[in-house]
């Protein structure tokens, strides 16, 4: 049978339900889909692919899941380091934004972070930006996979004068993407304490009706929980609740603030916890307890946030981050071990964003958003467990290959829809026009 692609990596780590890892397996891959995992001695009987990539002691993985972050704010990172969120949020980056977060802004800063995720091994990201079509028309471009944020915010920016606004020219992206199968949308609502009741309601009925993930930051700190509760008498996960947003849509960003009653009740309801480790290390936000969460039952998947915040948009480190400090909040060696970090980099996301069907694991019939981790490399040898090295030894750049839907996006290294010269050129242009005035 004639393919287009087959791989031939060293494992297949394909993070299906038994977490299998296969040694001397190939993929075929053909119109965007694995069509076959099977034994390397059996793949050239079988198929006559077009191409084909050994790959000798590297790992295929499914593409990473970001499942939350700010693309564009690739252009503000490392301007406002070392402060706590809502100093960060209200005197450095809401500023910066309200000067500079236009829609050339938004397309530049877009390259720069899908370039870096590609680089990292992230085919698929959650975003939630203003000027959202740029996100679009940036991952189109690219070849990326994507989710982009219809956001909702109660105050005026350039992007919207106010929910309404909002709303209407994000559901008109929606109908406009509609038919890009790498791009799905989800309501953005940017947080408890910026989107008021009347727009929440709007939201929770518009995702039910349209089958359509909810985006939200909540819980990120102590600080939102208390002022919630002395202007609403509710902390913000009981109000959600009251204004029936939390469901198996409800993708609920941070939680680092949380009973064990909020936790049954997340699971009750299926709601998704992203949790973003580095972000919520560097801004001093709290700890997501990440091991009671999976013990209750509730999805948890992984994000970098933005690169203002974090400062990388590496999904490799977020999932070493993420299993040592799961052990040292439940002062548990056990929990949150290196396949499970792995599940919440992959298959979580994608459970969390509605597309486990089709992204997520390596299986027959999913779409191809592989990645290929070189693990020769003496930080990664000697190699008992492929698994094991990717999280707590690897780095980003022993990511050799990126794939999404079978197509390269980087091969050995190399970007094939991405010029490094000019992302350079045009993040040094932003520097010197933003740093002359900060
Ligand atoms: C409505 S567009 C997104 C909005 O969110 C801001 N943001 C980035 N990181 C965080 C965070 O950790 N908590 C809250 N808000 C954040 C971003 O700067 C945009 O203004
Ligand atoms: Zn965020």
């Amino acid at each position: 049978m004639e393919i287009e692609l087959l791989v031939i990596p060293e494992w297949v780590i394909t993070v299906n339900s038994r977490n299998q890892v296969l040694h001397h397996h190939a993929v075929a891959v053909d119109d965007s889909r694995i069509v076959d995992i099977l034994p390397m001695s059996e793949a050239e009987k079988h198929y006559r692919p077009r191409q084909t990539v050994v790959l000798a002691q590297q790992a295929l993985l499914p593409g990473l899941v970001n499942a939350h972050t700010h693309a564009a704010m690739a252009l503000l990172k490392g301007l406002a380091d070392d402060l706590p969120l809502m100093e960060w949020l209200q005197n450095h980056i809401w500023p910066a934004e309200s000067r500079w977060a236009d829609a050339q802004f938004v397309y530049d800063g877009s390259r720069l972070a899908i370039a870096e995720m590609i680089r990292s091994g992230t085919t698929c990201f959650n975003d939630m930006y203003f000027f959202p079509e740029q996100t679009a028309k940036a991952v189109q471009e690219a070849g990326i996979r994507a989710c982009i944020g219809l956001i909702v915010i109660d105050f005026p920016t350039a992007w919207g004068t106010g929910p309404e606004d909002y709303l209407q020219k994000g559901l008109a992206l929606h109908d406009q993407v509609a038919d890009d199968p790498l791009l799905t949308t989800a309501f953005a609502p940017h947080a408890p304490y910026t989107v008021s009741d009347d727009p929440l309601k709007q939201v929770s009925h518009l995702a039910c009706e349209m089958d359509m993930p909810i985006h939200m930051h909540v819980h990120e700190t102590a600080f939102e929980v208390q002022q919630a509760l002395a202007q609403h008498d509710a902390v913000p996960l009981a109000r959600l609740d009251n204004l029936g947003l939390l469901d198996k849509h409800f993708l609920a960003v941070h939680m680092t603030q949380l009973t064990d009653e909020e936790i049954a009740l997340l699971a009750e309801k299926g709601t998704h916890v992203i949790h973003c480790p580095e972000s919520n290390l560097k801004l001093a936000s709290g700890f997501c307890p990440v091991a009671k969460l999976l013990a209750a039952g509730v999805n948890v998947a992984l994000g970098t946030d933005g690169n203002a915040s974090n400062n990388d948009l590496d999904m490799l480190g977020e999932m070493r981050t993420a299993a040592l400090i799961a052990k040292a909040v439940a002062h548990d060696a056990s929990v949150v071990s290196a396949a499970q970090a792995l599940r919440m980099a992959t298959i979580n996301g994608a459970t969390a964003l509605g597309l486990a069907d089709t992204i997520g694991s390596l299986e027959i019939g999913k779409a191809a958003d592989m990645i290929a981790v070189d693990l020769s490399a003496l930080e990664t040898q000697p190699l008992y467990d492929p698994v094991s090295q990717i999280v707590y030894c690897a780095n980003r750049n022993q990511v050799t290959h990126t794939w999404v839907a079978g197509k390269a996006l980087m091969t050995q290294r190399e970007l094939t829809t991405l010029n490094i010269t000019e992302l350079l050129a045009t993040a040094q242009a932003w520097q010197q026009k933003i740093g002359a005035t900060s």
